[in-house]
This record gives structure tokens, C-alpha cells and sequence, in this order.
């Protein structure tokens, strides 16, 4: 059997500025060990909330209601004596479009390294940063300008450098999203590739807004629909046997996959609501006066 890493009970989102947004609305979802999972849904569904709410990054901003609860291995993220940084580190974040450390890029994998204590000696710190460099395909690119600033990589090798930093300090569950999403093509492809290396060791919980990258990729797959979770299974049951309606319009919907372009290039008509989805939205909401 399988090990769950991060589980959430019930948990919502509620962004209560000047317009009310239940943008999650009570999931219950658990996220087996060395297993990459895919969250998709339309736009505006609620993916990227409920992956920030798995991280306690709603903490940070103002007019955000969090309810419900968050285990990683059993433990509460919210409602924990375990300071923030601690909890980060183990629930580590790549946004769609990271930003490196204003340090080198040998420091930019070392400062987690550091800070965390997780190494024993200065060799052991460069044996880290080259182990983890070398895991995000990154090590060939760099080994000869590892004392180079960061902010001149290109944004692919940045988004490889961010994964690079989150993997050394060691998180038991790594969350990615729409990772690709920002990045040219070939740079798309490239970190591809990476996130399918990773996935072999690591469990991952990746947003996409690609059904293709979902297909090509996960082991299990999510969709969410208007804040709630539709359906959740594994990736071949999902795909060839969906059980609900709505899954099948989704995945069959306009800008299929096959018609699209190359690894993380899709665009957003990928996975927008088809137009009968869209009617069925606007009858039933996300928002809640
Ligand atoms: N800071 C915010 N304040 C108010 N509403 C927000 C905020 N962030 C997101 N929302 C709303 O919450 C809902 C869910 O947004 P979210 O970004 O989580 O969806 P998503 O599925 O990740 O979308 P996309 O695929 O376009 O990134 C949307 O209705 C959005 O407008």
C-alpha cells in the first residue's frame, strides 16, 4: 500500500475582499508517496489556491478565509507549533514564474543548505549543490559559471535552478505550478523532462494547465471544477474510463491535446470549459455574495 505524504480534509478558501470568492470549496484529497499528481481544471477553477492553501501561503496575504485541515504525514500544517520555514521547506513551492536568490547560482542551491544545517563539511556543500544541479539537468549548463549570478540565466534554467533549491533542502512533497507554463518551448520540453526524472523519487503535486503534460506525466490526476474535485483517479482510469460527465466533456472539449503544440506550449483554450461547461458556470458560480 501505498503511503499518503499530504492529505487535506475539507478544506476551503475563501477570498473575502471586495467581491466574495469561494474560490475552494471543502476538498478532501490525499497524495500518495512517490507519486506525481496533476491538478487541472478550467481557468478560474481554484487550482492554483488550493495548491498555495497546501503551503499555508494564504497566511501571508490579507482578506483570505482558510478553513478545513492539511496533514503532511499525519501531522497539521495549520494549527502547528512548527514554525512556517520549517513546514516550507518540508512542503516545497515552484511558482509558474520563480525568482532566483540575488546570489550566485551556486548559492542559490547552497542558501536552503545552509540555513537548514543539511550539510556536514565544504566539500559536502559543493558534493550537495552539484548532486542537485545535476538532478534538475542543470549541472552541464552551469559548471563552469556556478559563481555567476543567478538573474543571468535564461528563464527555463531559472525554473530548473528554483526546482534545484526546493529539492536540496530535502521536502518530503514538492509542489509545482503550471511550471512550464511561462517558458518557451524548447525551455518547456526541457524542464519537462526534469519534473518526469523527478517524478520517479519524488512526490509531486503539480498544477497544469495541459491536459497533454497531465497525460505525458502523472500518475494520478485531479480535476477541479468550480472550487470542488470532480473526479480523482489514476492517470489511465481517468483519462480512458472517465466516470463522470463533466470529466468527459472536459477532456474532450475544444483544443484537445493531440491538436496542440509541443510539451508545455499549450494554451489556454487546452483546458477551458467548453461553451456548455461555461453555461453550466455561470448558473452556478465559483463566487458567493
Ligand atoms: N487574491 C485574490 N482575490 C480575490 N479573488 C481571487 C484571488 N486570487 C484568485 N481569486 C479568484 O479565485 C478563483 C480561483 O482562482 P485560481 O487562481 O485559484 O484559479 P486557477 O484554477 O488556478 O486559475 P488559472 O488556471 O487561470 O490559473 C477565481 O475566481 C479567481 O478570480
Amino acid at each position: 500500500m501505498t503511503d499518503t505524504v499530504l492529505e487535506t480534509r475539507n478544506l476551503a478558501v475563501t477570498y473575502t475582499g471586495d467581491r466574495r470568492v469561494e474560490a475552494v470549496k471543502g476538498v478532501d484529497l490525499s497524495f500518495p508517496e512517490n507519486r506525481l499528481t496533476a491538478i487541472i481544471g478550467p481557468s478560474g477553477c481554484g487550482k492554483s489556491t488550493y495548491l498555495k492553501a497546501l503551503d499555508r501561503l494564504h497566511d501571508i496575504q490579507p482578506n483570505v478565509e482558510v478553513t478545513g485541515e492539511v496533514y503532511l504525514r499525519g501531522e497539521p500544517v495549520y494549527d502547528t507549533d512548527v514554525p512556517a520555514p520549517e513546514l516550507r521547506r518540508r512542503i516545497g513551492y515552484v511558482p509558474q514564474d520563480p525568482t532566483p536568490l540575488p546570489l550566485s547560482i551556486y548559492e542559490n542551491v547552497a542558501y536552503g543548505l545552509r540555513i537548514h544545517d543539511l550539510h556536514d563539511s565544504k566539500d559536502d556543500l559543493d558534493d550537495r549543490v552539484e548532486r542537485y544541479l545535476r538532478q534538475v539537468d542543470l549541472w552541464d549548463e552551469v559548471a563552469d559559471r556556478l559563481d555567476a549570478p543567478a538573474a543571468g540565466l535564461s528563464t527555463g534554467q531559472i525554473q530548473r535552478l528554483c526546482l534545484a533549491r526546493s529539492l536540496a533542502v530535502e521536502p518530503d512533497v514538492l509542489l509545482c505550478d503550471e511550471v512550464t507554463s511561462a517558458l518557451d518551448p524548447v525551455s518547456a520540453e526541457n524542464v519537462e523532462e526534469t519534473l518526469a526524472g523527478l517524478a520517479e523519487e519524488y512526490t509531486i503535486v503539480m498544477v497544469t494547465h495541459s491536459m497533454d503534460q497531465a497525460r505525458r506525466l502523472a500518475d494520478e490526476v485531479v480535476f477541479l471544477y468550480l472550487g470542488e474535485v470532480v473526479e480523482a483517479n489514476d492517470v489511465r482510469s481517468f483519462f480512458e474510463n472517465p466516470e463522470h460527465e463533466r470529466t468527459k466533456r472536459f477532456i474532450s472539449g475544444p483544443g484537445t491535446p493531440d491538436t496542440l503544440g509541443p510539451a508545455g506550449s499549450a494554451s489556454e483554450a487546452e483546458t477551458k470549459p467548453s461553451d456548455t461547461e461555461r453555461d453550466e458556470g455561470a448558473s452556478d458560480p465559483p463566487t458567493a455574495e
